[in-house]
């Protein structure tokens, strides 16, 4: 059995960690946060750090790192996605449990957050070497996930094929009569392993449901706006298939490989199309031209979506930025220096807690479908989301209109509170 260390730390360093506790000090600084309760939130409830050996395809042995961190369950049990990438590390986990308990919380979900991933560039192994990796990742998470404690979800290099790897991992180590009640303990799974309709799209949809929303509310027509997108995986995709059908024109696009335009206008499916052809990567499609990654940003549009990786809007590019909106789906994609240029510029921000919220909402129509017994259908589970994400935003927008804060102080104050009110009526901290 892999030795599992636990420690209960949350140091202060740069990164997507110092920006994450800024956000929640500025927000508990407002609403003068209980001093206990807060202290409660500034760090992690468990930290799991595995180190675990896998064969690769060459018989060689190859020892991997993989994180899951618990950050708060005073809502219900942890959740919150895996991440393949080889920036995952106990920081990077870390700050994105304490998004994930702050997303939930806002969402008014039954959960708690919870993160973590492995520290691999996977396009480096084979999907056999990737099913064992996947496999030995989850043996040595053992009883530390579970459907009641904590469920993982799809992230970053991560799908619901290795979903369904994790699903049937865990089963093989449970008793026959427990097999299959144990479903819920993934969500994201692919239809046919327990999955649900929809969440595959969930949070791109979830994505644009949100800037369709402050458009609205802003009288905006989104027919013939144009959009840029950093990453064309799950989430970017999905919010720009959503984008377009709504009338509005990407006209740039960002993955891990570059950066294309055309402004007149780049067709979604058909990049999708080619990025199948292509090893997922968008170098390289002829209806488009290539830009400069350090340009990108400062492209000409209306929306920019950033639906790659944490800590891409920087002191650095933000004064470039030309877009009046900003659709986060990523995980915090806007540092916070980032954030105070562009907020003085004038350039409003849907904060990822909001945003891409969509996908864990999906995950949580997932978790109830398992546990009942129930299949819902796709249109069913779409109106379910959109109502969820309409109530979401119309309290983030409304707080921030009656407080005169930005919309992420909003909805950080509105998810802390939920957390905080928890704790109050619990009895523990009157
Ligand atoms: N999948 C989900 O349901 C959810 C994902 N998110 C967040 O959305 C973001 C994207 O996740 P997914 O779409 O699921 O991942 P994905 O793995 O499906 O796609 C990631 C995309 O980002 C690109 N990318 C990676 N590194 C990049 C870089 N340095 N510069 C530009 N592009 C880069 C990749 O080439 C790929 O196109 C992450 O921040 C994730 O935490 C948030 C909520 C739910
Ligand atoms: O679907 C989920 O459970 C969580 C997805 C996720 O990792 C996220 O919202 O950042």
């Amino acid at each position: 059995m892999t030795t599992l260390t636990k420690t209960q730390r949350t140091p202060r360093k740069q990164g997507m960690l110092d920006n994450v506790m800024r956000q929640f000090d500025h927000a508990a600084d407002i609403i003068q946060l209980n001093g206990n309760i807060r202290k409660i939130l500034e760090v992690t409830n468990n930290e799991f750090v595995v180190h675990f050996p896998v064969r690769m395809d060459n018989g060689e042995v190859e020892i991997f790192t993989g994180y899951r961190v618990q950050h708060n369950n005073a809502l219900g049990p942890y959740k919150g996605g895996l991440r393949y990438h080889p920036t995952v590390d106990i920081d990077a986990a870390r700050a994105l449990a304490m998004w994930m308990t702050w997303k939930t919380s806002l969402a008014g979900l039954p959960y708690g957050g919870a993160k973590g991933g492995i520290q691999l560039d996977p396009t480096k192994y084979s999907q056999e070497e990737l099913q064992r990796i996947t496999r030995r990742f989850t043996y040595a998470l053992g009883d530390n996930i579970g459907p009641e404690l904590d469920i993982p979800a799809p992230d970053v290099n991560t799908n619901p094929q290795t979903m369904a790897w994790i699903l049937d991992t865990y089963m093989s180590t449970k008793p026959p009569a427990e097999r299959s009640t144990n479903m819920h303990v993934v969500t994201g799974k692919p239809i046919g392993a327990g999955g649900s309709e929809g969440r595959d799209r969930a949070t791109g949809y979830g994505v644009f449901l949100t800037i369709k929303f402050w458009a609205e509310q802003k009288k905006i027509d989104l027919r013939d706006k144009k959009f840029i997108v950093q990453g064309f995986g799950n989430v970017g995709y999905w919010a720009a298939h959503f984008l377009e059908k709504e009338g509005a024109t990407m006209t740039a696009v960002q993955d891990a490989y570059g950066s294309i335009a055309n402004d007149e206008g780049i067709s979604v499916e058909k990049l999708l199309e080619y990025t199948k052809a292509n090893k997922g990567s968008i170098q390289g499609y002829a209806s488009a031209y290539s830009v400069e990654n350090s340009e990108f940003f400062g492209l000409d549009c209306d929306i920019c979506v950033p639906a790659a990786l944490g800590n891409q809007i920087t002191g650095k590019n933000a004064k470039k930025i030309k877009a009046y909106l900003i659709a986060e789906g990523a995980n915090g994609p806007t540092d916070v220096g980032a954030e105070t240029i562009l907020l003085k510029k004038g350039i409003e921000i849907i904060p990822d807690i909001l945003c891409n919220s969509g996908g864990v909402i999906g995950s949580y129509f997932e978790w109830l479908q398992n546990k009942n017994g129930e299949i819902w259908q796709l249109d069913e589970v779409m109106a379910k989301l959109e109502k969820k994400m309409r109530e979401s935003f119309t309290r983030v927008f409304e707080t921030s209109k009656e407080r005169n804060i930005d919309m992420r102080t909003a909805a950080f104050i509105i998810a802390i509170e939920r957390l905080e009110e928890a704790y109050v009526q619990r009895g523990i901290f009157p």
